[in-house]
């Protein structure tokens, strides 16, 4: 076993003259639930199609399992497992018939197809539904029969590209339940991509990709204890520009407007209200105090709002 589960070194990709990735460079420990987190754009999908064999490297080098990528191809695609965000079964088949067409992809036959088939639909809690079309499952269930499929030949390291997607909160937070299991009784490096916030929170350690770009990389806790205190969300019916600016008089920290909300991080939050409801009381709506979410990470580390990015592109 290499050292590294995955290494990433000064990774750049482009398509045209758009720029997806730009000089990432990053590792991933071996049994780590490693997440890339950003919003829609951030470059995610195409690391995703990189490390999934399906889109060349154009520059810098990405070692898995200790194989180079662009010379070893072969040897990656034996040792990953790959889960894609568009469906892959075939729902006219049964989820038996799907891991067979699975394990067949992968040269096992006779005992030692049903030995695994058996195997993954055991460990991902689908082996009830074996006689069951694939198109009569619920979409927490069949993301689980693409999970057992993307196992099927004991992979070293799966990736799995937005596998929440789709999914409701009960099904996701399943998912995750037999992520960790996968990992515990295999031993399996997980890789995932994700837009969602609270997904993240459950990683191991989280990347934040934006624009391509590496913007931060750390555990969730570490993360939002980065962020440097409270944050203060100020809601006014007038002019936030103006009340930021006032704002900006009383407290010695950075004053952000977002979303027609004047925004601060600040260590003291909560000593501070009284002395800023007394002198802006009047253009002030309401004031929350928050601990750090990863939300505040992203806009610690870029400026920008999380969520707004989203909507433009949807
Ligand atoms: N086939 C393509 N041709 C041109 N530009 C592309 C192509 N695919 C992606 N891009 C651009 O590359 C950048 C990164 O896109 P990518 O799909 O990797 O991001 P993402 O984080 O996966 O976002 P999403 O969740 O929307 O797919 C974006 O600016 C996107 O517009």
């Amino acid at each position: 076993m290499s050292a590294v589960a995955l290494s990433i070194e000064n990774v750049t990709y482009n398509y045209g003259t758009r720029r997806a990735l730009n000089d990432l460079s990053l590792q991933v420990e071996p049994g780590e639930i490693f997440v890339f987190l950003g919003p829609n754009g951030g470059g995610k999908t195409t690391l995703f199609r990189l490390l999934s064999t399906l889109a060349p490297l154009q520059a810098g080098k990405v070692d898995v399992l200790g194989f180079d990528l662009a010379t070893q191809r072969d040897q990656v695609r034996r040792r990953i497992g790959v889960v894609f965000q568009s469906p892959s079964l075939d729902k006219k088949l049964t989820v038996a018939e799907n891991m067979r067409q699975q394990s067949a992809l992968y040269g096992l036959s006779g005992a030692a197809a049903k030995e695994a088939e058996e195997r993954m639909m055991r460990q991902l809690g689908v082996h009830d539904r074996a006689g069951d079309l694939a198109e009569q499952l619920s979409g927490g269930l069949r993301r689980r029969v693409e999970l057992a499929k993307g196992m099927i030949h004991r992979p070293r390291l799966l990736l799995l590209d937005e596998p929440s997607t789709g999914l409701d909160p009960g099904a996701r937070s399943s998912l995750w339940e037999y992520l960790q299991r996968i990992r515990a009784e295999q031993g399996v490096t997980i890789v995932l991509t994700t837009h969602l916030l609270e997904e993240a929170e459950k990683a191991d350690r989280i990347a934040i990709l934006d624009q391509g770009t590496l913007v931060a990389l750390d555990t969730p806790t570490a993360l939002k204890s980065s962020v440097g205190g409270d944050s203060v969300t100020i809601t006014t019916r007038g002019d936030a520009e103006a009340l930021a600016m006032a704002l900006r008089q009383i407290v010695s920290y950075e004053v952000r407007v977002m979303d027609s909300a004047v925004r601060f991080e600040a260590p003291d939050a909560s000593h501070l209200a009284p002395h800023i409801m007394q002198a802006l009381g009047e253009q002030i709506d309401s004031i929350t105090f928050g601990k750090p979410t990863l939300e505040d990470v992203f806009i610690d580390k870029t400026g920008r709002q999380y969520w707004r990015e989203e909507a433009t592109h949807e």
